[in-house]
């Protein structure tokens, strides 16, 4: 299967079974949809309700991941495990020399910015030390990390797993105990990984983890179950759900015939709203990496690191439903770290060293305190409510098959791309973990225990989403002033806090906290709609009137543009590559 055509959204089931209003009914995914003030599919709030979320917690999710030591450095085992999926043996490329090949004449280009150099780790590294050392709990690491890190906020104590787990824990083999690496110093960006390689791990996370039908599930890892639909639901309201799914297929299977594409899939009544989330958290954290890796991105022309437009538009502008699930990705992430305000409580991150901390601590409950509680982001409350008929629950099939993508990172050939693969696989593991483990705030559940990793997996994956939909915003700012023929008003580069600096941070989302927790998110008044689509409107019109304005000038430099390649075509020289193409109009340009 074609990487293309096996990544289509499967977006053939928008059921709404959500008692929460503020949930709306999902329409198929268009342009249309990335309209700020459009919810988010699947989720509860708005896309400008999220990147204003966003703009007010970012510089502290920032700090919280980077200047901390609990939270910026991770342990893991990066070398020792082995792609248990696939082999040079059986003709598919699995290794490194064979993965990170792609750019070009790369014996041509300085060492510097060669794929294998871009993709290796830097910094100090720490082995992880044996049960002993770690009683002793005096630098355990042995200063391996410098004399400066807080030694007893990084080291993870050794404990028991979880059956509850949603990742293959790190420390499963009693051999291969991992390494600690610094997170700062390795951040995610452009390692020059592309090709066979890295399309066959893509290609198998899709594919491998993809829902069958319950008579073909032999692909997965995970043995689906036919399921009973809406048990959960009052008769009405699964009637509802039932004849809301009918209309919608109905309508997907009349544009499936308007597109002359086959009908494949649609009769698919298991194709609902878990497995549809479980596409959109894989396809928003691959939006994700790209985004990062576009805005991180070296020019081997002149050695300099920096935003790549082009890039931009190629992955991520020209697929809005790509962006889509990464502001869903952001969703699901920032309600499961609401979710952890009173489970840090009684947390201890670093054991003999208060002072740091209950800075840790005070950070990540104010940061989960700032965050609207109850489910007006994401309403988990939704999803796993049916269970199979033979016992085996959805939700157990959705875990397992979350765990095979975690073992899938263990294909990926080049050392930054799989601590970060690692990292965020574990992050969103961690976030269903709480979400769906943790029961309601309340309810007396008793709670699995986090394990470090997965803690700082969780906030690393929150810093990397919320960084990324940063970098869109620059890049959709790129776009504005490439249309316009403007300068780009570039914002500050990232926050490097200092203590004194993030205790302030602390004082300014305190006063956020304020004001959000007596907030929700505002239903729109009539005026607010009305002015709304008035600006809207008026924006079009301004957008024609320049538009006109500009055409003369435009046809111009086609006509020349035109001209150019003409007369390359007399002199029977190469013709230079088209400057302009027809596109419609975008509704964000508005
Ligand atoms: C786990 C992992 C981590 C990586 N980390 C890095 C990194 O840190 N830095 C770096 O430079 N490279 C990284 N890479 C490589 C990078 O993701 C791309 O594979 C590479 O840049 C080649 O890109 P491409 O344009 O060929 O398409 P790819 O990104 O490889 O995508 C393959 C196909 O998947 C589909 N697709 C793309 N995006 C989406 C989406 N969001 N949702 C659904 N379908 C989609 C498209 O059909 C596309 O043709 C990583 C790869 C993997 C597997």
């Amino acid at each position: 299967v074609s990487p293309a055509s096996s990544h289509t959204s499967p977006d053939v089931c928008a059921v709404s079974t959500s008692p929460n209003p503020a949930c709306t009914p999902k329409r198929p995914l268009t342009a249309f949809q990335l309209e700020p003030k459009a919810k988010v599919s699947d989720a509860c709030a708005s896309y400008a309700d999220l990147d204003s979320l966003n703009t007010k917690l970012y510089p502290y999710i920032r700090n919280l991941a980077n200047n901390t030591d609990f939270f910026s450095y991770y342990r893991l085992n990066l070398y020792d495990k082995q792609c248990p999926f696939w082999n040079d043996e059986n003709g598919l490329c699995g290794n490194i020399a064979c993965a990170v090949t792609t750019l070009e004449n790369e014996t041509q280009i300085p060492q510097i910015w060669r794929a294998e150099k871009l993709s290796r780790l830097e910094g100090p590294k720490a082995q992880h030390p044996g049960r002993k050392q770690q009683r002793e709990r005096q630098r355990p690491l042995l200063d391996q990390l410098g004399a400066g890190v807080g030694e007893s906020c990084v080291v993870e104590y050794d404990d028991e797993c979880d059956d509850r787990d949603y990742c293959v824990p790190e420390d499963e083999t009693a051999s291969g105990k991992g390494d600690y690496v610094s997170l700062a110093e390795n951040p995610e960006r452009f390692t020059g990984y592309s090709g066979e390689g890295a399309h066959q791990v893509w290609e198998a996370i899709y594919r491998e983890n993809c829902f069958s039908r319950p008579a073909t599930s032999g692909s997965g890892v995970g043995v689906p179950g036919s399921s009973a639909p809406f048990p959960a639901l009052s008769q009405n309201q699964a009637q509802a759900a039932m004849d809301f799914k009918q209309v919608m297929k109905a309508h997907d299977r009349q544009e499936a015939i308007k597109s002359g594409s086959p009908d494949e899939g649609l009769d698919d009544e298991e194709e609902c709203l878990e497995k549809r989330v479980f596409y959109r958290v894989i396809s928003g954290m691959h939006a994700s990496i790209s985004t990062h890796l576009c805005h991180d991105y070296l020019n081997q022309t002149t050695g300099e690191w920096g935003p790549n437009l082009e890039c931009y538009k190629e992955r991520l502008h020209e697929h809005p439903e790509r962006i889509s699930n990464l502001y869903f990705n952001y969703a699901l992430v920032l309600r499961a770290v609401g979710k952890l305000r009173d489970y840090v409580q009684d947390y201890t991150f670093c054991t003999g060293d208060s002072e740091q901390d209950q800075i840790t601590k005070d950070m990540i409950k104010k940061l989960a305190g700032a965050i609207p509680a109850g489910p007006q982001i994401f309403d988990e409350s939704v999803m796993f409510t049916d269970h199979t008929a033979d016992g085996i629950s959805l939700k157990e099939d959705f875990r397992n098959r979350f765990r095979n993508v975690s073992r899938i990172m263990d294909c990926v050939g080049c050392d930054k791309c799989r601590l970060w693969g690692k990292i965020q696989t574990n992050g969103f593991g961690t976030a269903l973990k709480v979400l769906f483990e943790f029961g309601n705030d309340d309810a007396g559940v008793e709670k699995p225990l986090l394990r470090r990793t997965e803690l700082v997996a969780l906030i690393n994956t929150l810093d990397k989403i919320s960084a990324a939909m940063k970098a869109l915003e620059r890049f959709r700012n790129m776009m504005i002033a490439e249309r316009d023929g403007t300068e780009v008003v570039d914002e500050a580069s990232l926050p490097q806090a200092s203590p004194a600096e993030m205790a302030a941070s602390l004082d300014e989302l305190d006063d956020f906290v304020d004001t959000a927790s007596n907030a929700t998110i505002a239903e729109q008044s009539l005026t607010d709609v009305f002015w709304e689509e008035f600006g809207l409107v008026f924006r079009a019109w301004v957008y024609v009137l320049k538009s006109w304005v500009g055409a003369p000038k435009k046809l111009t430099s086609i006509a020349l543009s035109e001209l150019t390649r003409l007369w390359d075509y007399w002199l029977g020289k190469p013709m230079r590559p088209r400057s302009w193409e027809f596109k419609g109009p975008d509704f964000r340009e508005l």
